[in-house]
């Protein structure tokens, strides 16, 4: 009992906001500190599921003293925790209850579509991202100025213990004080503890490393391009994702980074600059403007959409109306309120004509779509929708085979998708989705499939790498090198007026006949 008790003082001491949640944990007299946290931690995180729980369910109705936070707690651990293993009474009670509540838990998954408690959590929209999660802080090694190895070598120069791939989420976890490590999953990103400020790093003030959350990273990770490749970045400010896109094209070819924000495309320059890009050319327009068939998109054959989004899988920012139901009136049975399901009505309906449009580019034949959100109307409705649109003509490739927190199953082939949780993965909530041209899904250059059958016509099992690149007709690094000093070095310049080019502005409009003759034949 006197879990629970202590459970719910640090509950209303938090409402209160007499202290962090760990910090009244610490405070209160009770001994299994770690059990109380995780209780409680569980218990915000559910919040919206047992909300609906205790809605659908006769417990509350039939018990009428039965306080509604003591309720929660003891659903919570009946039916998403470890089991109500004390509690005396309260224990004897819940076992009466206990059929009724668990068909109430999977009647809302049927309804949901999904299968597990944590699929659960995301469908309706629960607090996959909360204050409480501390998550490491990430820098990705700019490869287009540093190696892997030498940035290693400079922090432990600054007194930091190398301790190799923090290949679980225990070895993210148990980094302390100054320990670093290498993420197992995107080999240029460095793990440090939680709060190891690096702002005033030499590193970062070169824009050798860039302070950038993993699950950020994935995107153009996946995405892949080759060097010499032409890439449109439609929501592109302040940039992060396209130095990435960079340095995996070791700057050759060329990046066509668009965004509507005038301050965020100037900060985006300042950026890119530091961070030595010169591959790409930045533009300030409404991406949905854009002319899929003006002649200076023809090569663009990969594309990353990262657009607007609620934000509700960002830690610490409690995702505004979007996910908490911050308003006061209207609170629905998945705790948003009226004006929070409108914006997100909004975005999705923004991020779904979004993803159409980037799909339309005649010559795209691999396109990335991601959120940082953690609502299914962001993220599996918006690419449900753009395969349904696409009419064949793009399947999803099974990303991240290793990744365990797939796309909610609420269409076939969604788990090719990947989610990122706070809580799982020690990372903002994120969401990437990766669509490739089917062969004969017309536009430029057919794929010539990579081992492994599609599925159901959308869904690709295997993550192509070199081999799809040379299928598309995209030089390796090496190539394109000899290929760009065989017509004189550099892409093809094709600019208007008022437009960034590799940190430059042109005036002029250049072109390179062979060059463009080269780029023709090779897709
Ligand atoms: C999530 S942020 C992009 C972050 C960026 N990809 C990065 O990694 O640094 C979304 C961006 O989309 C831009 N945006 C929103 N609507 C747009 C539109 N219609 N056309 C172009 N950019 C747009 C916003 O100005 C904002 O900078």
């Amino acid at each position: 009992m006197a879990l629970y008790v202590e459970a719910m003082s640090v509950l209303e001491r938090a409402e209160r906001k007499e202290g962090s949640l760990k910090s009244l944990v610490y405070r209160s007299s009770f001994k299994n500190v770690k059990q109380l946290y995780a209780l409680v931690c569980g218990v915000l995180r559910y919040e919206p599921v047992l909300h609906q729980l205790l809605e659908s369910s006769r417990l509350l109705r039939s018990e009428k003293r039965l306080d509604r936070q003591l309720a929660k707690l003891l659903v919570f651990d009946l039916l998403l925790g470890h089991g109500v293993k004390c509690g005396g009474r309260w224990k004897v009670m819940m076992k009466r209850h206990a059929a009724e509540l668990g068909s109430a838990l999977a009647r809302m998954k049927v309804r949901h579509g999904v299968s597990t408690n944590l699929d659960l959590l995301t469908a309706v929209g629960g607090r996959a991202a909360t204050k409480e999660v501390l998550l490491p802080r990430y820098a990705r090694v700019n490869t287009l100025k540093t190696t892997v190895d030498d940035a290693v070598d400079y922090f432990k120069r600054q007194g930091f213990t190398f301790i190799g791939a923090a290949d679980c989420a225990q070895t993210v976890d148990d980094l302390k004080g100054k320990r670093f490590a290498r993420d197992i999953d995107v080999p240029e990103v460095l793990v440090f503890p939680p709060k190891t400020d690096l702002h005033d790093d030499q590193l970062y003030k070169l824009g050798n490393i860039i302070l950038q959350d993993k699950a950020s990273c994935l995107p153009a990770f996946v995405l892949a391009p080759p060097p010499g490749s032409q890439v449109l970045d439609c929501c592109a400010a302040p940039g992060n994702k396209t130095s990435h896109l960079a340095a995996i094209m070791k700057n050759k070819g060329k990046i066509l980074a668009v965004d509507l924000s005038t301050e965020r495309v100037a900060t985006m320059s300042t950026q890119l600059l530091r961070a030595g890009v010169s591959c790409h050319r930045l533009q300030c327009a409404d991406f949905l403007a854009l002319d899929p068939h003006d002649p200076s998109y023809a090569r663009v054959q990969y594309v990353l959409l990262d657009p607007s989004c609620s934000g509700s899988g960002m830690v610490g920012r409690m995702g505004g109306a979007a996910d908490r139901g911050g308003d006061s009136g209207g609170v629905d049975g998945t705790g948003q309120t009226a004006s929070s399901q409108e914006r997100l009505r909004a975005l999705s309906a923004f991020q779904a004509r979004a993803l159409r449009h980037a799909l339309s580019f005649p010559g795209a034949l691999r396109v990335v779509y991601s959120t940082c959100s953690v609502h299914q109307q962001e993220n599996e409705d918006v690419v449900q929708q753009a395969l349904a649109d696409s009419a064949g003509a793009f399947r999803l490739v099974h990303i991240l085979p290793e990744w365990r927190r797939r796309g909610l199953p609420v269409f076939p082939g969604a788990e090719c998708c990947v989610r990122a949780d706070p809580h799982e993965d020690r990372t903002h909530g994120f969401f990437v989705a990766l669509f490739e041209r089917n062969a004969g899904g017309g536009g430029g250059g057919d794929l010539v499939k990579p081992g492994g059958g599609g599925n159901g016509g959308d869904v690709d099992t295997a993550v192509p790498s070199l081999e799809l690149r040379r299928d598309l007709g995209c030089p390796d690094g090496q190539n394109q090198e000899k290929e760009e000093e065989a017509n004189g070095g550099g892409t093809e310049t094709l600019v208007k007026s008022g437009v960034t080019e590799g940190g430059k502005t042109k005036k002029k409009r250049k072109r390179n006949k062979n060059k463009r003759k080269t780029c023709a034949d090779s897709t």
